[in-house]
């Protein structure tokens, strides 16, 4: 049986990295990481703290650390829910293109905005207008996420569950391979 490579999953602010990671992670017996848990782990505060503090330069100098810690020394095994800006740096995007594979969430700004609405804990949206944000954010960013991905998945008008069946079914066609799904 093929082996199964780490999963590293991206895409917008509410996008489900989070959701569907855990999720998947589950099913496929692998360990789970949140990108955003592990950088407020490592920095002992929460990220609203590190951008106030250090700015978003801070923040990304943590994110790409913590991104090139898991994939170089963590267990090779495991299900990596990324940030929203992790493929803002060139720097993320070869470690991505080098060591997983990757999965893009596909959300529409519309439900971007819907499934991040009800928190408050993402720095970058607590602005006057966060639809115009998402949708800015999201032209710069749809392109960069299409090139590091290797399978792209739609996730609008789908439950976290269905979303979770489709990346397992895909991630299955692509390698050829079994898995377990629980
Ligand atoms: N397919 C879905 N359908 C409906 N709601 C969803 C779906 N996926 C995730 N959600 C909900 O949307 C919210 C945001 O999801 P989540 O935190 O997993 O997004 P994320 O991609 O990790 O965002 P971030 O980049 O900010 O970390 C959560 O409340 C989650 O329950
Ligand atoms: O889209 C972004 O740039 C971000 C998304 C969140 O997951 C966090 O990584 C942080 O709030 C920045
Ligand atoms: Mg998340």
């Amino acid at each position: 049986m093929t082996k199964v490579p780490n999963i590293i999953l991206v895409g917008p602010m509410g996008a489900g990295k989070t959701t569907i990671g855990r999720l998947i992670s589950q099913s496929m017996g692998k360990e789970f990481y949140d990108l955003d848990k592990v950088i407020e782990d490592n920095a002992g505060a929460d990220i609203s703290w590190i951008f106030e503090k250090e700015g978003e330069d801070g923040f990304r100098r943590r994110e790409t650390q913590a991104l090139a810690d898991i994939v170089q020394s963590k267990t090779q095994d495991c299900v990596l829910a990324t940030g929203g800006g992790i493929v803002m740096r060139e720097e993320n995007r070869d470690i991505l293109h080098e060591n997983a594979l990757v999965v893009y969430l596909y959300a529409s700004v519309a439900q971007q905005l819907y499934r991040t609405s009800k928190s408050t804990h993402r720095p970058l949206l607590q602005t006057g207008d966060p639809r115009a944000t998402l949708k800015k954010l999201f032209e710069v960013r749809d392109p960069l996420y299409k090139e590091v991905a290797t399978l792209v998945i739609e996730t609008d008008a789908r439950h976290p569950r269905s979303v979770a069946n489709k990346v397992l079914a895909a991630i299955k066609r692509h390698l050829n391979t079994e898995i377990i799904v629980s």
